[in-house]
């Protein structure tokens, strides 16, 4: 079906997927002279995944919960939001003349060659790819020395019966989509997904229940923090239900059972939250010398280099944390590698700060104090109520507790959880402050403006 002929395309780099890494290794290598192909398979995926159904949709939608706008206008401003950021990003790469947007799903042909098939805009096109008797003519055929896989993941729908065939049943992409907000929403998971959507929905409304099948929430996050965390999620109405096994679901006239070893749970949407795995399936990834892992992940050295010569891996693909910025960083490698000095790895990244959106936001950098415990450091801890911070007054909102992890033998912060107002931003200077080997006492005494939650540092590194 596809052969290196006179019309197959010759590229410098060809980049599967406009997610974070490929679009902004795509400008990067463009200004190098360097001749692009960014493959899409979808037009509404411009961009990638994060503006388009993920990051920037979502916390819009909790900004604007938190702002006291209606589900309805607040959708209107997520849809207003995602249009804008999908056309600037189609235009950032289109209107390059170096840089080649091609709509279509892409499939590896052999190491270097990548067919590239018509998409139907549906998850279906993928595995349509994949199988050779659906398999059209590919559109085009395109090669090159260097090729990107930036595919990103994809919802994971458990096997659940009832659950896959419910008109019901939401991924986080169409719960970003919806025209009316649920009235109940049951939501299969406790994890990033499930606690902001429930957070979110839970204050433009919806009457929310979690169904988690461990028996602890946030079980990575310092303990206080998390019960702190969840005690405030209960006391906003969200219903949780932990160590359940969930056994079917059942479509009715205008609503949805969930049948779970609980007992049943009833809404007018059940949204799945169990995980994204790595994007692979169509891929032709048989066809070339890149292996896979356990989670269909393409397996990576530090230098983002799949097992097959010239083809690199970036973002959620390759497997392990997936954060827009962990693909970004991606970016800075694969730029290391092919126009700088090769020094920026995997392994040399800093320390990887998180925020998880629920409101008030937690976040964190580091080690909890039970695990650098675990781990034989000589660490001391301290505590900071959110509500003995001025700014609490001003922010109207007293939740939360700010937690740092000292070193005593180097006084240096080892970790911090940070459950509270604005902590999504805050984290971020504490971890600046690790990886530059910042004494605690800098932060201590550093000057801080007034009335903000920063000046918190000075009483929270009082060792
Ligand atoms: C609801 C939600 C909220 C999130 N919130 C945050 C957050 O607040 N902060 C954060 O850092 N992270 C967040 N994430 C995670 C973040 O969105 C991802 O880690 C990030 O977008 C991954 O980017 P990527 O570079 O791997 O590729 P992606 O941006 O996923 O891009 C992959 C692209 O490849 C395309 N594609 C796939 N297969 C093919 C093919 N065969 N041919 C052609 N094109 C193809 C896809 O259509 C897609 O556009 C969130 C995720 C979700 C689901
Ligand atoms: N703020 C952020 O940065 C942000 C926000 C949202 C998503 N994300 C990214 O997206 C990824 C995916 O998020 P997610 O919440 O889908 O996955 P997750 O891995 O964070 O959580 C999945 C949860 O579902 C539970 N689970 C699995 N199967 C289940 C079942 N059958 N019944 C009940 N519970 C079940 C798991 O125990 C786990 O707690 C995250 O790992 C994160 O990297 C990041």
């Amino acid at each position: 079906m596809t052969s290196m002929d006179q019309t197959t395309q010759q590229y410098d780099i060809i980049i599967i997927g406009f997610g974070k890494a490929g679009k902004t290794f795509a400008k990067a290598a463009s200004k190098q002279g360097k001749k692009v192909a960014a493959v899409e398979r979808s037009a509404a995926m411009y961009g990638g995944t994060c503006i388009n159904i993920a990051c920037i949709p979502s916390k819009t939608m909790v900004m604007a919960s938190n702002q006291g706008l209606s589900f309805d206008d607040a959708m209107a401003r997520k849809h207003s939001v995602v249009t804008a950021l999908n056309g600037k990003n189609y235009h950032m790469l289109a209107d390059d003349e170096n840089i080649d947007v091609i709509d279509g799903v892409a499939r590896f042909a052999s190491n270097n060659v990548v067919d590239v098939f018509a998409s139907d805009e549906s998850d279906e096109s993928d595995a349509a790819a994949a199988d050779p008797a659906h398999a059209q003519k590919p559109l085009r055929t395109l090669t090159a020395e260097r090729i990107i896989i930036n595919t990103g993941a994809t919802s994971i729908v458990p096997d659940i019966p009832g659950l896959r065939d419910s008109r019901y049943m939401l991924t986080s992409t169409e719960a970003l989509d919806l025209e009316h907000m649920p009235k109940r929403t049951v939501i299969i998971g406790g994890g990033y997904i499930a606690l902001e959507f429930a957070s979110m929905l839970n204050t433009f409304g919806s009457e929310v229940t979690v169904l988690e099948r461990s028996e602890k929430l946030m079980p990575r996050e310092d303990a206080e923090i998390a019960a702190q965390a969840v005690a405030d999620l209960k006391a906003a109405g969200i219903h949780f239900e932990l160590g359940v096994d969930t056994l079917s679901v059942e479509d009715g006239e205008s609503t949805v059972t969930v049948h779970t070893s609980a007992g049943d749970f009833e809404g007018e949407a059940v949204l799945v939250a169990t995980g994204r795995r790595p994007r692979t399936e169509g891929l032709g990834l048989e066809n070339t010398d890149i292996r896979t892992g356990e989670r269909g992940e393409v397996l990576v050295n530090e230098k983002l280099e799949t097992t097959a010569p010239g083809v690199y891996a970036v973002g959620d693909v390759k497997g392990g944390l997936q954060f827009t910025y962990i693909s970004l960083d991606d970016f800075r490698i694969l730029r290391s590698q092919f126009f700088g000095q090769g020094e920026r790895t995997t392994a040399n990244r800093g320390h990887i700060p998180y925020s998880v959106f629920i409101t008030p936001t937690l976040s964190r950098v580091g080690l909890t104090f039970a695990q650098a415990q675990e781990r034989g450091l000589d660490v001391v801890e301290n505590a900071v109520p959110v509500n003995t911070i001025p700014r609490h007054k001003i922010n109207n909102d007293p939740r939360g507790l700010f937690k740092v992890v000292v070193d005593r033998s180097t006084k240096e912060i080892v970790g911090a959880s940070l459950y509270g107002a604005q902590s999504e931003e805050l984290i971020n200077y504490l971890k600046m402050a690790m990886d530059n080997h910042i004494p605690y006492t800098y932060v201590r005494d550093a000057i801080f403006t007034h009335p903000t939650m920063s000046e918190s540092f000075n009483d929270l590194l009082n060792i």
